[in-house]
């Protein structure tokens, strides 16, 4: 049995083991399972641990619909069993049908001659339509091949997606199921943590892909989509994503074909759309309005891979799970809050960044989104709208121009702008940004990100007041920032999550110290981090939608940037050139003084 419960901790492994001991308990009916699977499952609401097993469901109904019927009637369903019974008014529906029994089953009991040996070792189906078909639209493209077959195999290979799943590549190049099949595989890897089976996984994987040329008609190339998606699928109950990873130029073409010709009436169909979401507040606003147009808001899944680190999970768990940070998570003992985002490199060339800039590319979904995350106010459960409700981009203030330093660095040439930059684009943000709700009033969010700089470093530090009154102040002595409480979340480089305290030096005397206390990842949890494509795409399968922005937040998020976009377009705001593998302006450093903050640079 991989989950094991201690007394501080619990552990979760391969769902191959979870699900294949569960089977063993879990009985037909899940509300009534004491300690089996329908309790752990049904407790999800209640407890951050459930959060791993979103997407186990798949894995254990797939399985479930050999050997059980489903409750008719489930009483108490959680939230995932919630998604997939739920329908929605409409051909359209986003309720999850993973939860039927397929009309044409056919247990092993009855077809022994159809059965070969499962991930777990136990016997499957193969020849069992899918219960999910997942169609990736631009298959041929560079998203496609470096990050989302690599996703989706890795989701395959341990077992979070059903055996049978439905994998449809669909591009214009004139290819075969084969030549996708040879693309796909030469980016694939097996992960370095288990490795058994991994030519028969990848190989199962492969041919269970199909290609698609949709030719130059992307109306008569959808509706090919669809019909080899049905014959795949064999009139079953299917669920299907579609994952647009186009240039935005074909997007809006691809998403109103797909909307009238390639989702299924049988099961539900979410589609996830790539960065960028619009290029400035009226674009996306029109952008979201076409979108709407063709889809309901749950079907729509806006993915900013940043999101799925587990940086930014912890923002919640650590302040909801842990009764030290919760009480302290406002302006009464917050001073200010930093969040850094910075990249060695410089812009990958072909990369819509020119002309969008750092703004548009990093600002707007993903720092934004952090800062919602890190600012919410507590969500009554963990399911995705009730987080969505508590993000508080409409309370951000709209940035001024005075509280924002733009950049681009240097070419090695010197002063020139780089060629992949369309102008003065700008490459590097810092700014202050408000929150004007009762919690925040008067903390500021400092913000800093940018390309081309000294390192690269993806971190959160929360810095707390002084202690009022402090008696050991003369042991600390003048410079009192160095002993502000820290709460460091660090991504890269090397996932931590460090306190900062103030202690004794040993030895006689008092003398304090201000010392870090370090949960490094890796020293802690000998695993191999999952990729956040991976994280996000079980998201969409899931129906959790708290990490993928929905269109009010879209367009709040737009509210607050519009003034410095407008003064970026009426050249009203100067760009300061720096040096490739520096720090970036030295304005950002007194606009944090400007402030109130002393800058943390290690
Ligand atoms: N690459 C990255 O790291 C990131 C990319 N993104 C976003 O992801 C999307 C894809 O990026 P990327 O893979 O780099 O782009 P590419 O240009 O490499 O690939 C685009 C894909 O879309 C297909 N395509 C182009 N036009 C059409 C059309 N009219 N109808 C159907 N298919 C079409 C192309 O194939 P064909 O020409 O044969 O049709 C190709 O398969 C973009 O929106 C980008 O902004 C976002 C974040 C990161
Ligand atoms: O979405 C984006 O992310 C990349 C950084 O991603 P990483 O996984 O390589 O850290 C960034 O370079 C790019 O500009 C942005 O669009």
């Amino acid at each position: 049995m991989s989950v094991s419960f201690s007394s501080t901790s619990f552990a979760f492994q391969r769902p191959a083991h979870l699900c294949s001991n569960s089977l063993t308990v879990a009985s037909n009916n899940f509300d009534s399972v004491p300690g089996g699977l329908g309790r752990l499952v049904l407790n999800v609401r209640s407890t951050s641990l459930c959060r791993r097993f979103r997407g186990l469901k798949l894995w254990v109904l797939e399985r479930l619909n050999f050997q059980f019927q489903p409750p008719k009637q489930p009483k108490n369903r959680n939230h995932h069993f919630k998604n997939n019974l739920e329908n929605e008014k409409g051909s359209v529906s986003d309720s999850s049908s993973i939860l039927h029994v397929p009309d044409d089953k056919v247990t092993p009991m009855e077809s022994p001659s159809l059965l070969q040996t499962g991930l777990s070792g136990a016997p499957m189906d193969v020849s069992r339509k899918p219960s999910l078909c997942i169609a990736v639209i631009g298959a041929t493209g560079e998203l496609a091949k470096r990050k989302i077959f690599p996703a989706l195999f890795a989701l395959y290979y341990s077992g979070f997606l059903p055996e049978n799943v439905g994998i449809f590549g669909y591009s214009r190049k004139d290819i075969t199921d084969e030549d996708l099949q040879s693309i796909i595989a030469s980016t694939l890897t097996c992960r370095v943590d288990h490795q058994e089976n991994c030519d028969d996984k990848l190989n199962a994987f492969l041919s269970r892909t199909y290609y698609i040329n949709g030719g130059y008609d992307n109306k008569y190339g959808m509706s090919m989509l669809n019909a080899r998606m049905e014959q795949i699928e064999g009139g079953s109950k299917t669920n299907r994503i579609f994952y647009l990873s186009v240039p935005q130029e074909a997007l809006l073409d691809v998403a109103s074909c797909l909307a009238s010709s390639a989702q299924t009436q049988k099961g539900w169909n979410r589609i996830i759309f790539e960065k960028p979401f619009g290029f400035d507040a009226l674009s996306s606003h029109r952008l979201t309005q076409y979108l709407l147009s063709n889809f309901q808001e749950k079907q729509i899944y806006r993915i900013d891979h940043l999101l799925g680190r587990n940086l930014i999970e912890n923002l919640t768990v650590l302040r909801f799970s842990n009764l030290v940070f919760e009480p302290l998570w406002s302006r009464t003992y917050i001073d200010n809050v930093q969040v850094i985002l910075s990249e060695d490199l410089a812009v990958h060339p072909g990369r819509y960044f020119s002309g969008y800039g750092i703004i548009r590319d990093i600002v707007h979904s993903h720092v934004l989104q952090t800062i919602a995350l890190l600012a919410m106010e507590p969500p009554i459960s963990l399911d995705g709208e009730d987080i969505r409700n508590e993000k508080v981009l409409r309370s951000i203030r709209k940035l001024e121009p005075k509280d924002v330093i733009l950049g681009q660095y240097k070419t090695s040439g010197g002063a020139k702008v780089d060629a992949c930059l369309n102008g003065l684009t700008p490459t590097y943000f810092a700014a202050a940004l408000y929150i004007d709700n009762a919690r925040w009033d008067g903390v500021p969010f400092l913000i800093k990100t940018g390309l081309g700089l000294i390192k690269h470093q993806m971190e959160i530090r929360i810095q707390f007041r002084n202690v009022p009154g402090n008696v050991y102040h003369e042991c600390i002595g003048h410079n009192m920032d160095r002993a502000v409480n820290e709460l460091i979340l660090r991504d890269v480089p090397d996932e931590a999550i460090l306190v900062r305290v103030n202690n004794k030096v040993p030895g006689l005397g008092l003398q304090l110290d201000s010392s870090e206390l370090n949960l490094l990842y890796k020293d802690k949890y000998n695993m191999e981090v999952p990729d956040s494509y991976e994280h996000l795409l079980l998201d969409v399968i899931d129906g959790d939608s708290h990490l993928f922005m929905r269109s009010d937040e879209l367009a709040a998020a737009w509210n607050i940037l519009t003034p410095i976009l407008n003064e970026i377009d009426k050249d009203n705001m100067s760009v300061e050139l720096y040096e490739m593998g520096g720090r970036g302006p030295v304005g950002a450093y007194y606009l944090w003084a400007k402030h109130g903050v002393r800058w943390v640079e290690d």
